[in-house]
């Protein structure tokens, strides 16, 4: 049995004849905090709610810390959807108390710390009444109350202002520094997980295309520069290239440097942006 926080085997999720998920193999490693990226469509959230027990898997196998996830929500794991779960007519205060009741682990001091380090969530105003900004603070206080060893995210920010984000993921970075938490953050904001992920999932169509530490995966990828009426003979795997009249560029993983190419490493944006733009091309072709 594999005890890391989070660990899926052969993972598929089937919608009728729709492969939302299909043989997805992964670990995560203790108190990493990973960018879950992906086009739309790519099974991002269908995977999060496998790993929160909200669905069960239509083949293969999830686990948290070594337990076998089955189709219920994981003690030990908060997800934070972008639905946002709430009770309308609750105040924020009573928010805080359901959530001591419907817990068996719970801290009404850590979601109040929470909810006192993020500006502008009124305690007594009723949850109906809060801006889409501000429920979803009260919702990352409610998902750290339950003091979780994984913490879910599912495009958690794209509400929040610039500010209210900063401080979002400052609170969210500070719970795994202090706990260990282990933190899964599905965003299609590149800026934002470059500054907080040291480790990268990327799927598309369901499949995993690269999985692992930030820093190993930019080493293992090259963005190679060249005249245009020069072919790339490569070793490695070309995964997305483009062209102007003068010159191809392109992304390619693994293999030697092309002689009489130029090579860099690709930042993180670019490496993303490389495989989206393949994915997009593929979904073209076949069209
Ligand atoms: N309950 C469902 N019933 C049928 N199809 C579903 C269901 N949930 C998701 N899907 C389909 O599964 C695929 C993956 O969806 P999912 O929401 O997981 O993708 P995503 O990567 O989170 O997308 P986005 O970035 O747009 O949020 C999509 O084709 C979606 O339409």
């Amino acid at each position: 049995m594999n005890d890391s926080p989070v660990h899926a085997n052969g993972v598929a999720k089937h919608f009728g004849r729709l492969r939302a998920l299909d043989d997805c193999s992964f670990s995560l490693p203790p108190g990493s905090v990973t960018g879950l990226v992906g086009p739309n469509g790519a099974g991002k959230s269908t995977l999060l709610s496998l790993i929160a027990g909200l669905a069960r898997p239509s083949r293969g196998s999830v686990s948290v810390h070594g337990t076998p996830v089955r189709g219920r929500m994981h003690p030990d794991v908060s997800l934070l959807t972008q639905k946002r779960p709430l009770y309308e007519q609750f105040t924020v205060r009573e928010m805080m108390r359901a959530g001591a009741a419907m817990n068996d682990r719970w801290s009404s001091s850590r979601a109040f710390e929470v909810l006192d380090l993020l500006a502008g969530v009124d305690k007594d105003a009723q949850v109906r009444t809060l801006s889409a900004g501000a429920r979803t603070q009260v919702a990352i206080a409610f998902a750290l109350g339950r003091l979780p060893k994984v913490l879910l995210l599912d495009e958690p920010l794209s509400d929040l202002d610039p500010l209210a984000r900063d401080e979002t993921l400052r609170i969210v970075m500070t719970d795994v520094a202090e706990r260990g938490t282990t933190v899964l953050l599905s965003s299609h904001l590149l800026t934002d997980l470059g500054d907080v992920c040291d480790h990268l999932l990327l799927l598309d169509e369901g499949r995993v295309q690269v999985s692992g530490d930030i820093d190993d995966i930019l080493a293992a990828h090259q963005v190679v520069v060249g005249p245009a009426d020069v072919s790339l003979e490569t070793d490695g795997v070309v995964v997305d290239s483009s062209h102007t009249a003068r010159q191809t560029t392109a992304l390619v993983r693994g293999g030697s440097v092309p002689s009489g190419w130029e090579s860099t490493h690709p930042d993180l944006e670019g490496l993303v942006m490389g495989y989206l733009r393949a994915s997009r091309t593929r979904r073209s072709v076949r069209q």
